[in-house]
């Protein structure tokens, strides 16, 4: 009681920024070092939930909201990394989740190689690299597109497995006291292929997002429940789900090359000035 008393005055008057994890508290250094594969779990017919343990159990991994990892495999490659973004809460100790979906090729590549291994395996892993960084209260800063500052309204698009680069922003904003509003789009082919949805309805349903989940397979879910937009995504889809553009609003945006290309510039076509392809 006098613990969480003391926590709620730290945060109201930002002695303590739940958006980032002290230096001393964080695993990761800008160096290799290595995590268990402590389970998994299939979601579907080719993603899978990944925990990983780190080699420090009292750290957090020291990703912040936006940031992700690099993963290597001596035994599979030592000249191939591959990067992920953690799902898991940055505050998380001693665990991280993984969203990895398995890509289907030919020759057997690094992500089915990892979605294949037992609990125990070993891996090298590196970071923190950032795609963007939201350091709460709607404050983002992404890099490559040269933003740095604050928004009211923050517009998701996002494709099946891509919600990764996207689901601790979500989870940050909801459960922080942040009071940025949120507008998520999930599109994906099948119902199936909506990974992490339930945990998204949940959100929705405390009145800490808005999400509309679109499948883009007319025929899916056969005897499911599905009461979202079906088809192609459209300009008129991006213009009803997302917030409206204007200089307070970003829309970022993830998913394969050709969805983030198409998507651009959909929201073009509907005058969003602020995007970015994460
Ligand atoms: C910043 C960043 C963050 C990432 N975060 C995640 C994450 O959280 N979860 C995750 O699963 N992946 C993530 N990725 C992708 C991941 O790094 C690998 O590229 C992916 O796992 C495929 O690697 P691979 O070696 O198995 O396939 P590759 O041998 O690299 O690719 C095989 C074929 O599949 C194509 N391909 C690659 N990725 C995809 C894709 N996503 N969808 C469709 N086709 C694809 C390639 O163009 C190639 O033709 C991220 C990538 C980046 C750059």
């Amino acid at each position: 009681m006098f613990q969480s008393l003391l926590y709620q005055f730290k945060l109201r008057f930002k002695m303590i920024n739940q958006f980032d994890i002290k230096q001393e508290f964080k695993f990761l250094n800008n160096t290799q070092q290595y995590c268990t594969l402590h389970s998994k779990q299939q979601l579907n017919q080719s993603t899978y939930l990944m925990k990983f343990a780190i080699s420090q159990q009292d750290k957090c991994l020291g990703t912040r909201i936006g940031q992700y990892i690099s993963l290597n495999d001596p035994k599979f490659d030592i000249n191939t990394t591959r990067y992920y973004c953690p799902i898991s809460r940055i505050d998380d100790v001693g665990m991280f989740d993984l969203l990895v979906h398995a890509i289907q090729a030919e020759n057997k590549n690094f992500s089915t190689h990892i979605t294949t291994l037992n609990d125990g395996h070993i891996l090298n892993i590196n970071g923190p690299f950032t795609n963007y960084l939201y350091h709460g209260y709607g404050s983002i800063e992404i890099p490559k597109d040269n933003i740095n500052q604050n928004y009211k309204y923050i517009g998701i698009v996002a494709e099946s497995s891509a919600i990764a680069a996207f689901f601790q922003l979500i989870e940050g904003i909801a459960t922080n006291g942040d009071n940025t509003h949120i507008g998520l789009l999930y599109v994906a082919d099948t119902i199936d292929e909506l990974v992490l949805m339930e945990e998204l309805i949940w959100y929705v349903e405390e009145k800490k997002i808005n999400a509309t989940f679109m499948l883009r397979n007319e025929q899916d879910p056969i005897g499911k429940v599905f009461s979202g937009p079906k088809g192609q995504l459209k300009p008129i889809y991006l213009e009803q789900y997302l917030p409206q553009p204007n200089d307070q609003t970003l829309i970022l945006v993830c998913g394969s090359r050709a969805f983030k290309k198409e998507t651009k510039q959909q929201l073009e076509y509907i005058h969003h000035q602020n995007i970015a392809i994460i």
